[in-house]
């Protein structure tokens, strides 16, 4: 079906995912791509860690669960909402990492700062990247740009509903790039309920389920790696806990964070959700050590999952209602990660290289993309110069830099993390690879 015939008959505001969309978003080579996006950290030594890949395909999961547990148990409220279609959910939580870059947040936070420098206003962001691949980059057919998603799908990938604002939390994470602003148009014409920047009751359970699945699996990841040490945070002295929490709060009032939550009841629920690991020891890979894990997280996914209501009302502040330990719960979790994981000297001197990767290759790439002198496009992979042949042709030599920059923010952030490396050697001659290795499409 086609965009425009997507469109509810009688236009009003509902419409529904074809369960077309969730194929065309699991066949494409940019969610293939996921399996070569670091979640945390890049797996090394026989370790296994999640990588966006996994990650989103648990996120579909815990997604459709809970948008069916929500229809089960609150039916009447969904109705009264619209309904709610596990279906839009599932499709929306496969696509909404897609455009992480490679080496993620990092590479994120870097192309951002390159294109601000170079004049393109609207920067670089993982939340509209997603957008701009499933309404632009992924080719699904002739006739038209990216995936042909339905406008409900569009409108549950839409986190942050809005596009890029001058200032405040809106100018740091956006729905949607000016480039694709009739796009974002379309997915928003559905939403008639909660203020301009509400997200859809679709969009709200794949946040959640988001939130969930990351918390926990990172948790997992890094107990089984050695890195937090639950063993000693159960332990029954406390000292692990208080050193943890003492630290936590420290780094909060010296970035400014804040917190909904008080101190005392935050350490109170992290120490209440410590009662719940069954975990005594450093990992070692036991049977009954796998048995133990597996289920204090499947444990916590139940429980977050089972705590989490459906309520009426516009939806301006949200029509999920969720226990307020579980939400202070899941706030620790994060952090765990944060002091153990994150701000760990070996990951911190890793992301330092790889920002320096998506630096090289990003101003390596515009140089050659911004002349104008087309052999000099040969270094730029061939959809990019495909591309930027079509701006030129367009829009004139002159006037078209801002697109052309959109390409190379494109080009560098669909790359798998082995393609960045190896172009990276290639460019900077570190390595000149081999003249029948191909260079990323
Ligand atoms: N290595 C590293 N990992 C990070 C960093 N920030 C977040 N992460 C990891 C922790 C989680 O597994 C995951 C959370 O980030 P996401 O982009 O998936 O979700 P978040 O809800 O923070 O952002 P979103 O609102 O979806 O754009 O990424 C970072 O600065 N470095």
């Amino acid at each position: 079906m086609k965009r425009e015939d997507r469109k509810h008959p009688d236009g009003t505001i509902q419409g529904k995912s074809s369960p077309a969309d969730r194929d065309r978003i699991l066949y494409s080579p940019e969610f293939r791509r996921l399996a070569s996006v670091t979640q945390v950290a890049v797996a090394e030594g026989g370790l296994l860690f999640h990588n966006r890949l996994t990650h989103s395909l648990k996120v579909a999961q815990i997604g459709r669960r809970l948008a069916e547990g929500l229809l089960d148990s609150h039916r009447e409220i969904a109705v009264s909402l619209g309904g709610i279609d596990p279906e839009t959910v599932e499709s929306a939580a496969l696509a909404h990492d897609l455009g992480h870059p490679p080496f993620g947040h990092v590479a994120e936070r870097k192309l951002d700062k390159l294109l601000l420098k170079e004049g393109v206003a609207d920067g670089f962001e993982g939340n509209p990247q997603s957008f701009r691949i499933v309404t632009k980059i992924a080719v699904q057919g002739d006739h038209y740009d990216g995936l042909n998603l339905a406008r409900a799908t569009l409108n549950a990938l839409l986190k942050y509903p809005h596009m890029r604002k001058p200032s405040g939390k809106g100018n740091k994470k956006w729905g949607a790039y000016t480039f694709e602003e009739d796009d974002f148009r379309f997915a928003r014409a559905l939403q008639t309920v909660g203020n301009g920047d509400s997200m859809c009751v679709e969009a709200q359970i794949m946040t959640w389920a988001d939130d969930i699945t990351y918390s926990v699996h990172d948790i997992e990841d890094f107990y089984q790696a050695g890195l937090i040490p639950l063993d000693q945070l159960t332990s029954k002295d406390g000292r692990e806990v208080d050193r943890f929490l003492a630290n936590v709060f420290e780094r909060w009032s010296r970035k400014g964070i804040t917190s909904k939550y008080g101190k005392d009841e935050l350490s109170e629920a992290f120490r209440g959700l410590l009662k719940l690991a069954p975990i005594q020891e450093p990992y070692s890979g036991a049977r009954r050590q796998q048995a133990a894990l597996r289920n204090f997280t499947s444990g916590l996914i139940d429980r977050y999952v089972g705590h989490t209501k459906l309520i009426e009302g516009d939806n301006s502040s949200g029509n999920l209602e969720i226990d307020k330990n579980i939400l202070m719960e899941v706030e620790m979790l994060k952090e765990l990660l944060w002091y153990y994981v994150i701000k760990n000297p070996a990951l911190a001197s890793q992301e330092h290289g790889q920002s320096r990767i998506i630096e090289e290759l990003f101003n390596i790439f515009a140089q050659a993309a911004t002349s104008n002198d087309s052999d000099d496009w040969a270094i730029l992979p061939g959809r990019a110069r495909e591309l930027i042949d079509e701006i030129v042709k367009l829009n004139g030599q002159n006037t078209s830099k801002n697109e052309r920059l959109r390409v190379v923010a494109d080009t560098v952030a669909g790359m798998t993390e082995q393609q960045a490396l190896q172009m990276f050697h290639r460019l900077t001659a570190i390595s000149p690879g081999s003249l029948f290795q191909p260079i990323a499409t």
